[in-house]
């Protein structure tokens, strides 16, 4: 497993020059083919990210955003992270991109997988994806003793999987593994000491232990203190 790590000297020359690849990438890609697929994370990392990269100078109206990960909350809820993209990455010219939701109106996540992932199918390969990770090491909803951790890990996944773990308080849906590995431009992005030494240290660790180790492979990593 190889994976590049790049250190910047602080969080706002990361975001600047992140945004910019990760624009430099979908340009690639819409270069090569009618639409590209752009898939991110929620949580608190990405925010500068998405408010850069909405202004990017590209053809949005050909490009699919996704999220890689859902908590099952519904959109008016603080923790949502369709909230966080419609607020900050759908706006600006990124508004002219199609959203692909993974969140549906059902109790569980369960109800909605195979209803989110058709539009998804339609639209693999991912083109560019950019990833957070916990200090827990997980990645997109891969959590260490996470229920469906081995059926997201295996190499025929569903795209889609409903995900429940000690360190998620709600429910959860993710994008499997291979999909995530199957994106031709992977990029992972982390602040903060705790995280880098959590990085570092998932080298010795298993998959279980250490889900992030299943998707390092080629990736970029972008991490400022
Ligand atoms: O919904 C989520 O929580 C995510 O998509 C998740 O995988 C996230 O990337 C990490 O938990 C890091 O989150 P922070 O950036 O908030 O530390």
């Amino acid at each position: 497993m190889t994976y590049e790590f790049i250190e910047y000297p602080d969080r706002e020359m990361l975001v600047i020059d992140l945004a910019n690849q990760l624009a430099g990438d979908l340009r690639t890609a819409l270069s090569h083919s009618d639409r590209a697929v752009l898939s991110v994370p929620g949580g608190t990392s990405p925010g500068p990210i998405f408010d850069d990269l909405c202004a990017a100078d590209l053809d949005w109206a050909r490009v699919d955003v996704l999220l890689n990960d859902e908590r099952w909350v519904p959109e008016d809820h603080e923790r949502s992270n369709t909230a966080l993209l419609r607020q900050r990455l759908l706006v600006d010219r990124a508004a002219s991109a199609r959203y692909l939701p993974l969140y549906a109106p059902y109790p569980e996540p369960d109800d909605a997988l195979a209803e989110l992932a058709k539009p998804i199918e339609e639209e693999l390969p991912l083109a560019v994806l950019l990833l957070g990770m916990g200090a827990d090491r997980h990645t997109a909803s891969l959590f260490p003793g996470a229920d469906q951790l081995d059926a997201a890990l295996a190499h025929d996944a569903p795209t889609l999987l409903a995900m429940r773990a000690p360190g998620a308080p709600e429910p959860r849906i993710t994008l499997s593994a291979p999909v995530l590995n199957g994106a031709l431009a992977k990029h992972v992005l982390i602040f903060g000491a705790e995280k880098r030494e959590a990085l570092e240290s998932a080298r010795g660790l298993s998959v279980h232990d250490a889900p992030i180790n299943a998707v390092l492979d080629g990736a970029k990593v972008h991490w400022a203190a």
